[in-house]
């Protein structure tokens, strides 16, 4: 393992090269920070020392604290882990030094990182270097006194804007901003920072010390109305989430009180909100995230993914045009089929409405977007196959066309070709009941719009071949998407465990409830929109196929609801057409629509599930649960039949597919602070007053009784059961 270490190097010029060694991206470790302050202190004595540089190894200053702290601090609930960094060694130690420090910035200066390079009295950079203050997203605040010395160097909107968004800008604009004093290839790094930091000592360059510095602020009823306006806006974008307000008030601290007034508060809100709920989510699904890369025997095996150049996608519907636009943006050829001319146009125009509508949101600059386009050949039959790495199939989920399809492309393509299946529900191994390569057959579950959204199931059956999947998930990096690995069932992860989220409204307003107060509640409680209106926007086509598969596959715990069929017959299709639960206008938000209750009423009429004829009463608390306990009982059923590696996985799946809050950690990590106990008891519950819907599984029950986390690894037992 590379060594973690903190070096001191005095050159003859008497600066002091002080370099940062963590690979892979420099965490500022606990080690690091006190051996930060021995070198530090050693500087300041040293007679041959008259300045000194603070660089990081390997082309990366520093990713910021160590979040791995976070995760133990969360583990135990002790806060005296947590070292005291923004006076002792910031304030104290680097800034108020008798002798200047300079910042040597390559690669990123992210969170902690930045703030120390703030506490240096200056910063130098290499080029496209990434400047950034993402506490917020780990649902903490900058810790190191950046809350009150970003504002200072680059004034109070953008600073508030840069932690408000979590991201980083590149240096060439911090130089602009004023946070970074000069940019420097690479290669002059290090001596340009050595002469700089000579400058200051021989005041050749001011001394600047960001904390005390107070032009870029503004007067304080300018400061008021830009951290006014923030509030604001937090209220809408960071729902149910404390740091976000915290920090304004920390800015706002220093704002009244000075800078030193404002890092004493904001070491004490850090603290607080390293503990808080939200934090121990966040910094579940940044590892959880990163975990999904590792597949055991499949990425642990001295295996290396091959180059994958060209890639066919078969049919230019919605999520064939999206994936080709995906493959396109990150360089990949594509072919794109389709079965005549007339679709094959859809498809080419919507690949490049895709294009254009990034270029229009200002995320690709035009001549990327030009060389995309440029990827991209439409194709009427198979005779541009013969030289493709990859095939992806995205027609309609029809089984006998998907399989006559997949016969085909076994014919015409090389030999070494990884033959994909887009299906979201379709079990792969019917898919390919026709081919002699079962090996290369796998699924690759993209989410609509799948040129935007993260998530990229990976669905191995018992035959895939380990290459094929390892090809596949670096394809699924290099088009920037979170590629999970998962077994083979109906839904897969994803779906099949969100499978009775929509069930769970539909049995709901059955029951008497008001569906507008079902998904109001859902929203509440932090995803984007409530099942009710998911369907809207799916288009009640998807809700009609789905329903059909998963009732064959889960008949002893799927409800059959008419009012999907009923709302049909009345015209609606949701979002396609306008009408649904919601009415749909140009320019104007979902509103209910009020004539859809007669057709509620019919459907309560059909399925007569309220007791004794009466709505039923629940509380607010008792919708979300009754929606997304179901939801949880399923996921253990997916974890127990081990569809998925870790629970994790499913955490990650559930935040990128279905928008699950990030800051609940997802439904298992969210379903473990709730307490398996709990959630069996309620279940039980409903299953004895509502019917098998609610019924727990085995894997719960054993869970809840035995007090394990639903989090925790399977037993052998449970592990031997496993699909993969
Ligand atoms: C007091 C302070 O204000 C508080 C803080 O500083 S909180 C920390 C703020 N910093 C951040 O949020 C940055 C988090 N890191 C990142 O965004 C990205 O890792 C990055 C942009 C630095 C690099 O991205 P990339 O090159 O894609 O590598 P990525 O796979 O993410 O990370 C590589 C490894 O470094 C680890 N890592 C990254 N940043 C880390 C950090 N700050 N602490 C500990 N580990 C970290 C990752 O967990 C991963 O480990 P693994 O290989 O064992 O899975």
């Amino acid at each position: 393992m590379a060594q973690v270490k903190v070096t001191m190097e005095v050159g003859t010029d008497g600066v002091a090269v002080i370099t940062i060694f963590n690979p892979p991206v420099n965490a500022l470790a606990i080690p690091i920070i006190n051996a930060l302050k021995e070198k530090w202190t050693e500087a300041t004595i040293r007679n041959d020392v008259k300045a000194i540089v603070l660089t990081g190894n390997g082309g990366r200053f520093s990713g910021g604290f160590d979040i791995n702290v976070f995760q133990k601090v969360h583990g135990t609930g002790d806060i005296s882990q947590m070292p005291d960094v923004s006076v002792d060694l910031v304030v104290n130690t680097m800034e108020d030094c008798k002798k200047p420090a300079v910042a040597a910035i390559e690669g990123l200066a992210l969170g902690g990182g930045l703030e120390l390079a703030m506490g240096c009295h200056a910063r130098i950079a290499a080029p496209r270097a990434q400047l950034g203050l993402p506490e917020l997203s780990l649902g903490v605040m900058p810790g190191f006194g950046g809350t009150q010395r970003l504002p200072r160097l680059i004034g109070l909107s953008k600073a508030v804007e840069m932690m408000m968004t979590s991201k980083p800008i590149m240096s060439e604009e911090g130089k602009k901003l004023g946070l970074i004093d000069a940019i420097v290839p690479s290669s002059e790094l290090l001596k340009v920072s050595r002469q700089w930091a000579l400058d200051i000592a021989e005041r050749r360059k001011p001394w600047m010390r960001s904390l005390h510095k107070t032009d870029k602020i503004g007067s304080l009823s300018e400061a008021r109305e830009v951290l006014k306006v923030a509030r604001q806006q937090v209220k809408q974008t960071a729902k149910n989430m404390p740091q976000h307000v915290a920090c304004i008030d920390v800015i706002e601290e220093g704002i009244i009180h000075g800078g030193y007034a404002g890092v004493l508060k904001e070491a004490k809100v850090f603290k607080d909100l390293v503990l808080s709920e939200t934090s121990k989510g966040l910094v579940h699904v940044f590892f959880a995230q990163r975990a999904t890369s590792k597949v055991p025997n499949v990425t642990d095996i001295g295996l290396k993914p091959r180059t994958v150049k060209k890639v066919a996608v078969i049919g230019g519907g919605l999520m064939g045009s999206g994936i080709a636009t995906a493959l396109a943006l990150s360089n990949t050829f594509v072919v794109l089929k389709e079965i005549n001319s007339e679709y094959l146009q859809k498809g080419m125009k919507a690949i490049e409405a895709n294009v254009r509508g990034l270029v229009a949101r200002k995320k690709l600059p035009q001549d990327k977007a030009d060389k995309a386009l440029s990827m991209v050949k439409g194709a009427l039959d198979y005779s541009d196959f013969k030289d493709v790495d990859m095939v992806i199939e995205a027609v309609i989920e029809s089984v006998p066309l998907k399989q006559k399809i997949f016969s085909e492309i076994e014919k015409v393509c090389p030999p070494h070709c990884i033959l994909a299946s887009n299906t979201s529900t379709i079990d792969l191994n019917i898919i390919g009941e026709n081919t002699r390569s079962k090996d290369r057959i796998i699924g690759a579950h993209f989410f609509s719009p799948a040129h935007i959204m993260p998530l990229l199931e990976i669905v191995r059956t018992e035959k895939t071949s380990t290459q094929a999947i390892l090809d596949l998930m670096a394809v699924g990096k290099a088009i920037k998407k979170v590629p999970v690995v998962v077994g083979n069932c109906t839904g897969f992860a994803v779906n099949r465990t969100f499978f009775p989220y929509s069930q769970g409204a539909h049995i709901l307003v059955n029951l008497g409830v008001d569906a507008y107060r079902i998904d109001a509640q859902i929203t509440s409680f932090g995803l984007p929109m409530g099942p009710l209106q998911l369907q809207d926007l799916t288009g009640y086509g998807v809700a009609v196929a789905v329903g059909k598969e998963f009732g064959s596959a889960f008949s002893d715990r799927t409800f059959k609801s008419p009012l999907i069929d009923l709302l049909i017959k009345s015209g609606r299709n949701g979002k396609n057409n306008g009408k649904g639960f919601y009415i749909y206008e140009k320019g104007s938000k979902p509103r209910p629509d009020l004539s859809v209750l007669p057709i509620i009423e019919e459907s309560r009429r059909l399925t007569n599930i309220m007791p004794g004829g009466k709505p039923i009463s629940v509380t607010d608390q008792e919708i979300v649960e009754m929606i997304l306990f179901p939801v949880v009982n399923e996921a253990c059923r997916v974890l127990d039949e081990g569809i998925v590696v870790r629970a994790s996985d499913l955490d990650v799946a559930s935040v990128l597919g279905m928008s699950f809050p990030s800051y609940r950690g997802g439904i298992v990590f969210w379903a473990d602070t709730v307490g398996a106990g709990h959630i069996y008891k309620s279940l039980t519950k409903w299953s004895e007053l509502y019917g098998n819907f609610f019924k727990p599984s085995r894997f719960l029950e054993e869970r809840a009784t035995k007090g394990i986390a639903l989090s925790a690894p399977a037993t052998a037992s449970s592990a031997s059961r496993s699909r993969m």
